[in-house]
């Protein structure tokens, strides 16, 4: 594939960065029992970004993407060390409150899964727990301004009290992205959004994440290359658990540093 045929993000608007570290994390290494499948990775998220995680199947992107959350705390056998910091804090600190942190930073995952309950019930259920909303009012507004933000209050407005798992499967994503969006997070997590969408939902999607930045920081992972290339300001390339390079997405895609970047993009293995 050469360079030639990607679009890329930064042919759009800018992002408008503060030049803000929002997520660090430093010599992360997670294990599978004795399996070690992240080996030591250093990397920093700035605030506003988005940024891709790319690399051949197993290579460990989902892995190092729910350390950003302590997803990997909800499977038995995974261990985590090494710092992650979100604003400068130690999200591993035992006095972290774990279902606080995951609505800063919130996740979107591959298969579309909203609650089995009402839209407007998908949307305040987050906000309730949180204590955000205290009137029917309240709840009424935010389940309107997320589910604007996501860019689905328009074909959802006359039916808000239908089950969420009615809608479309783009239309779920989109649900689920407001239902992350309603606890206000700092950091949105997506882990492969569209691989289960068609084309257009998947440039919905897209178009959303780019409607999105610059408000949340944005970490997604990617199988394609295409995508990375449309929706991200940075790429993240991992081989066999490392993190092989960082950089400005337009960088990775069109001079990258390490042979196994190279020999990725270009379709010589993956
Ligand atoms: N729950 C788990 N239990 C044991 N090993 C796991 C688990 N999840 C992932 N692994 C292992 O960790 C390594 C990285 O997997 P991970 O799913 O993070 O890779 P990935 O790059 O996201 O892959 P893909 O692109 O195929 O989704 C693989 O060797 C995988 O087998």
């Amino acid at each position: 594939m050469g360079a030639m045929q990607m679009t890329f993000s930064d042919e759009k608007k800018p992002t408008p960065t503060s030049g803000k570290v929002k997520m660090a994390a430093r010599d992360v290494k997670v294990f599978y029992g004795d399996n070690e499948a992240i080996h030591g990775v250093n990397m920093d998220i700035m605030e506003n970004e988005v940024v891709a995680f790319i690399g051949p199947s197993g290579c460990g992107k989902s892995t190092f993407l729910r350390c950003l959350n302590r997803m990997n705390d909800t499977i038995d056998i995974c261990r985590v060390t090494g710092k992650v910091t979100l604003d400068e804090r130690d999200i591993y600190d035992k006095s972290l409150d774990v279902v606080q942190l995951r609505a800063q930073v919130g996740m979107v995952f591959q298969k579309p899964n909203p609650f089995p309950k009402s839209i407007y019930e998908n949307i305040v259920y987050g906000p309730k727990l949180h204590g955000l909303v205290n009137s029917k009012s309240d709840m009424d507004e935010i389940v309107e301004s997320s589910l604007q933000r996501a860019g689905l209050w328009k074909e959802v407005k006359d039916r808000l009290d239908s089950p969420g798992t009615g809608l479309s499967g783009g239309q779920q994503q989109r649900l689920c992205i407001a239902r992350a969006i309603a606890v206000s997070p700092e950091v949105i997590l997506m882990d492969e959004p569209c691989s289960a969408l068609d084309p257009i939902a998947t440039s919905i999607i897209e178009e959303l994440i780019d409607e999105l930045k610059g408000s949340y920081t944005i970490a997604i992972v990617t199988h394609n290359m295409q995508q990375a290339a449309r929706v991200s300001d940075k790429t993240a390339f991992f081989h066999m658990g490392d993190l092989v390079e960082i950089s400005e997405t337009r960088e990775i895609f069109t001079n990258p540093k390490d042979r196994r970047t190279e020999d990725y993009i270009t379709g010589r293995f993956g």
